[in-house]
């Protein structure tokens, strides 16, 4: 993390010179945080991206969305310079003037935040990246040309190609498989490894699985800091469980989502589930998550893949979605919202009792942690269920590699002994976590 040197803006803005203080908000306020380097780096440089890859793909957006897309072009990349500029000069998050259907629900949560926390890098750093992506969607959505575009949908496919190599070993891996906990687990660990391929990490810069995927989970068992992996198999394989769905709350497409896919497969095919739900985004957001139509594309892109491997999956996952044995869940505008999970219960009652019809709900990702968590600096050590503040519609849990400045149920001393060998250990993926919560 090299941080600008710029002691007149820490002043300017009242930055604090401290990591984030034990039981806080995290928040770009505190200077040594990951949230303070987010908004300074990474984000200003993820809405460059943004602005150069409009003025390069000009004249193919001209021919998909007709010439008045040209006068769009120039307006989007004006108004997300200016949210840029808003972001480095620590602006205000403003009420949305669009019609779009999470309007009124973000306003209204925008209103209710105390004035002093309504600017980039006094508000918690949750609110403040969510607001960040959803700004851009309103951007887009303004204009009368570019409303339906996914300014992220190129890098999201970019990513899928580039793991073809991947997909096809894991592919040729899995084709036959036992129904036994050893195998449950070690898909899981897959999966949860794919996480550490997200384009929001690195500002959009493309990460190449690269080598035996089984090789590397077993060689990153040691990376692996908390593993119920053996407790979510019991929780999935009771015969007695009225459910038979499985959530998985998705996080990035390409790699992860194919993990997502394999690992729900393998679901279907041993009779743990009747149905793997897919839960996806309903806007463009932390620029590779999954949105309807990338789950589709992707099923697309195995279909018609010219290694038969591929397209026999390919073909065999788009039949269990015909089937309905794996769904994509109706657009939700919750997973785009700024709230915590905890508060679902009572901000959108109808997806909090839908996942309790599930007899497992899995969590991927960082950013979906952080929404468990609820952006709060607990202590390293604190189970689990005391971070969730009660959010339990049903038995849940996370597959997290780590990627953000927060923590829960370490081992007592774990987080010193890789605190002294990398003090960055939290900001490289390097990490992961599988935590469960019985119901
Ligand atoms: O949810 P994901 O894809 O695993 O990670 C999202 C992420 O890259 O974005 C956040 C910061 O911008 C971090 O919490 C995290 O590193």
């Amino acid at each position: 993390m090299t941080l600008p040197v710029d002691a007149d803006f820490d002043v300017k803005y009242g930055i604090i010179d401290s990591d984030t203080p034990p039981h806080t908000e995290l928040a770009a306020l505190y200077r040594k945080s990951f949230a303070y380097y987010t908004f300074r780096v990474r984000l200003p440089s993820t809405l460059s991206g943004i602005i150069a890859s409009l003025v390069k793909d000009k004249d193919e957006l001209i021919a998909r969305y007709g010439v008045d897309a040209g006068a769009d072009i120039e307006r989007t990349a004006a108004a997300i310079t200016q949210l840029r500029t808003d972001i480095l000069n620590n602006g205000a998050l403003l009420l949305f003037e669009g019609n779009e259907p999470d309007t009124a629900q973000w306003n209204e949560f925008l209103e209710k935040l105390p004035p002093q926390k309504r600017s980039y890098y006094h508000a918690c750093w949750l609110y403040a990246e969510c607001y960040m992506y959803r700004k851009i969607s309103s951007i887009f959505k303004a204009t009368a040309t570019l409303s339906s575009y996914d300014y992220f949908s190129r890098q999201k496919q970019t990513a899928a190609q580039l793991s073809t190599e991947a997909m096809m070993a894991v592919t040729r891996a899995t084709r036959q498989t036992i129904r036994n906990s050893e195998t449950f687990q070690q898909l899981l660990k897959l999966n949860l490894w794919g996480n550490r391929c997200d384009l929001s990490i690195t500002s959009g810069k493309q990460v190449k699985p690269t080598g035996d995927a089984f090789d590397l989970v077993s060689e990153l068992d040691a990376n692996l800091l908390v593993d119920a992996s053996a407790s979510i198999w019991k929780c999935i394989e009771n015969a007695d469980s009225d459910s038979s769905i499985v959530d998985i709350v998705c996080d990035n497409a390409g790699y992860e989502l194919y993990t997502d896919l394999i690992l729900a497969e393998y679901i279907i095919d041993k009779g743990l589930a009747s149905k793997v739900r897919f839960n996806v985004k309903a806007i463009p957001w932390f620029i590779s998550d999954v949105m309807e139509y990338d789950y589709h594309w992707t099923l697309e892109f195995l279909a018609k893949h010219e290694s038969e491997l591929l397209r026999d999956l390919g073909e065999k996952l788009q039949k269990f979605t015909a089937e309905g044995k794996f769904e994509v869940e109706p657009i939700e505008y919750f997973w785009t919202s700024p709230y915590e999970f905890y508060r679902m219960e009572q901000v959108q009652p109808a997806l909090y009792e839908r996942l309790a019809q599930a007899k497992l709900v899995i969590f991927k990702g960082d950013l979906n942690y952080r929404k468990l968590l609820g952006d709060f600096s607990w202590n390293n050590t604190e189970p689990f269920e005391t971070c969730l503040r009660g959010f339990k519609p049903s038995n849940l849990c996370t597959l997290r590699t780590i990627k953000a400045d927060l923590i829960c149920d370490l081992p007592p001393g774990k987080s010193e002994e890789l605190f002294a060998k990398d003090k960055e250990w939290m900001l490289t993926g390097e990490y992961g976590l599988i935590q469960f919560a019985r119901k």
